[in-house]
C-alpha cells in the first residue's frame, strides 16, 4: 500500500513539514555541479568534439561526426507527412490554439511627446536566434516543441535551433513532426549539458545563439543557470508539480489521476491536495490504491507519490488559499464551485486551472497557455515561458532643442553632484544661455 504523507494546517509543526516536503534535493548537488562545470569547460574549449564524446556517453549514439548529429528540415517535414493523421491533426489543432493564445502577448513599440516636442518611448525587437530546448531523456515532448518554438515565432525570431536528446540514436518521429508544424529551422540530436553549452558557445556546426529556453531535468537546468549571462534563459525549471484545491465534491477518481498526471513525468515531481474535507482526502487515497496499479507508468507514480507528495487537511478555504499562496505551485487547480472567485486570492501559480472540469493535462496539450512555467516555489517572482521571453526593449528618447534647455540644466546639477564633469559639459555644451 502507498503511503503519502498526510498533515494538518493545524498541526503545531504544519509549515516546518511543508517547507521539507517541498524541499527539492536536486537543486543542490555539488556532484551534479561539478560534472556540469565540466562539460561547460570542454565543450568551450573543444566544440563540436566535445558534443560528440558527451552524446556518446550519456545518450549513447553512434554518431562519427556532428554532421550526422543534425537533422534535417526535409526529415521533419518527412515526420509531418508520415504520422497517423489523427496525430497529425491534433498537433495543427494544438499548434493553432498555442498561436491563437500567444498572439495576444505581443507587445509593441510605444512611444509618447511631450509639449516641447520631445519624444519618449520603447522599441520593441525579437531576438535573432533562440535556442530551444526539448527534453528526451526519460519521455519525448513534442508538446514542449510546441510550447517553445510557437511563441519564439510570434515574437518574430529570425532563427530557431531546436535541440533534443535521442536516447540510443532513437528519434521520435512526433517530435520532429512538431518541429516542423511551429517552424523550427535547424535540429541537433543533443541533449543535457553539452546541448546547452553548444548554444551558449557555439560550436563549429551548433551556432550560438541569444537566449536559452526549455524545460529539462538537472543536468539541464544546473547549466542554464550556468551559462546565463553569456546568453539569456528564460528560467530553471524543476520537475513538474501539480496543486489541487478540491471542496470535496469533485469525483475522487479525477483527481487522484490529476495528481498521478504530473507525478508520472518523474520520481521528483510533485502532487499536493488540499481539501477541508478529511472524508474526501481519505476517497482520494483510496482511489490512488485503486487506480495506481492500472497505470503504464506506476514505478514513477509511486515514487513520485510516496516522495514528494502530500494530502493536506485544513480548517477552512481561507486556511486552503494561504497555504497555496505559500507553496506557489507550477499548476494549481481549483477544483470547487466559484473557482473564479477563490484565483482572485491567489497571487503565486504558474497557471491556475479553474473548475472541475479544467485538467492540468489540457494545458499541457491544446488549451492554449504555454506550458513551461515557473517550478519550485519561483511563481512568487517569475511568469510563464511567453512571446515576451523572445522580445527585447530599447528604450527610446528624442530631446528637442527646447526640451534640451530644461533637461540639461537638470542633467548638469546631478552629473556636478557626482563629480562627472563630461557629463555636465556634454549636457551644458546644449544650453543656449
Ligand atoms: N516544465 C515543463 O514544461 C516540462 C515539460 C516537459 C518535461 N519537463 C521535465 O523535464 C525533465 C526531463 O528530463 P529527462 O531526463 O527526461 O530529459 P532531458 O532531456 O532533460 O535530459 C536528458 C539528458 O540528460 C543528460 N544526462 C542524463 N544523465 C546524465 C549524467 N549522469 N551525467 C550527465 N548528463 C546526464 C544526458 O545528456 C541526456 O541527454 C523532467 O523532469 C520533466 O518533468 C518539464
Ligand atoms: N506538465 C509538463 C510541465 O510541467 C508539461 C508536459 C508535457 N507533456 C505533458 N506534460
Ligand atoms: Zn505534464
Amino acid at each position: 500500500m502507498i503511503e503519502i504523507k498526510q498533515l494538518s494546517a493545524s498541526q503545531a509543526d504544519f509549515w516546518t513539514a511543508l517547507e521539507d516536503i517541498l524541499a527539492w534535493e536536486g537543486v543542490s548537488d555539488d556532484k551534479v555541479t561539478d560534472i556540469v562545470k565540466e562539460i561547460l569547460a570542454e565543450v568551450k574549449s573543444r566544440g563540436d568534439e566535445a558534443v560528440l564524446e558527451y552524446s556518446r556517453r550519456f545518450d549513447r549514439v553512434t554518431a562519427e561526426t556532428m554532421s550526422d548529429l543534425e537533422i534535417s528540415l526535409d526529415r521533419a517535414k518527412a515526420a509531418l507527412e508520415n504520422i497517423p493523421s489523427e496525430q497529425r491533426q491534433a498537433l495543427e489543432a494544438a499548434a493553432q490554439r498555442v498561436r491563437q493564445y500567444h498572439d495576444h502577448q505581443k507587445q509593441s513599440s510605444w512611444s509618447y511627446t511631450e509639449e516641447d516636442g520631445t519624444l519618449l518611448g520603447q522599441q520593441v525587437t525579437p531576438l535573432d536566434r533562440a535556442g530551444l530546448y526539448v527534453p528526451g531523456g526519460k519521455a519525448a515532448y513534442p508538446s514542449s516543441v510546441l510550447m517553445n518554438a510557437i511563441p519564439a515565432k510570434v515574437a518574430g525570431v529570425q532563427e530557431l535551433i531546436m535541440v533534443v536528446p535521442t536516447p540510443n540514436g532513437e528519434v521520435n518521429e512526433l517530435v520532429l513532426a512538431a518541429a516542423a508544424v511551429a517552424g523550427v529551422d535547424r535540429i541537433f540530436a543533443v541533449g543535457g549539458a553539452q546541448a546547452v553549452a553548444a548554444l551558449a558557445y557555439g560550436t563549429e556546426t551548433i551556432p550560438q545563439v541569444d537566449k536559452i529556453v526549455g524545460p529539462g531535468n538537472i543536468f539541464v537546468a544546473t547549466a542554464k543557470g550556468m551559462v546565463f549571462g553569456t546568453v539569456g534563459i528564460d528560467m530553471i525549471a524543476g520537475p513538474s508539480e501539480i496543486l489541487v484545491i478540491c471542496d470535496g465534491k469533485t469525483d475522487p477518481d479525477w483527481i487522484a489521476m490529476d495528481l498521478f498526471s504530473q507525478a508520472e513525468h518523474d520520481e521528483d515531481a510533485q502532487s499536493i491536495l488540499i481539501s477541508p474535507d478529511a472524508d474526501f482526502l481519505e476517497k482520494v487515497n483510496a482511489s490512488i490504491a485503486k487506480l495506481l496499479p492500472t497505470m503504464e507508468r506506476k514505478d514513477i507514480i509511486t515514487t513520485s507519490l510516496q516522495n514528494r507528495a502530500a494530502m493536506i487537511h485544513v480548517e477552512d478555504m481561507d486556511t486552503a488559499i494561504e497555504v497555496a499562496n505559500f507553496i506557489a505551485a507550477e499548476h494549481l487547480e481549483l477544483s470547487v464551485d466559484d473557482p473564479m472567485e477563490m484565483a482572485k486570492k491567489i497571487r503565486h501559480a504558474g497557471a491556475i486551472f479553474l473548475g472541475r472540469y479544467t485538467p492540468e493535462a489540457l494545458g499541457d496539450y491544446c488549451a492554449g497557455p504555454n506550458h513551461v512555467l515557473p517550478t519550485s516555489r519561483t511563481a512568487r517572482f517569475s511568469s510563464p515561458l511567453g512571446v515576451y521571453d523572445f522580445q527585447k526593449r530599447s528604450s527610446l528618447i528624442q530631446v528637442s532643442e527646447q526640451g534640451a534647455q530644461s533637461l540639461g540644466k537638470v542633467a548638469s546639477v546631478l552629473a556636478r553632484g557626482e563629480s562627472l564633469t563630461a557629463h555636465a559639459r556634454s549636457a551644458e555644451y546644449r544650453l543656449k544661455d
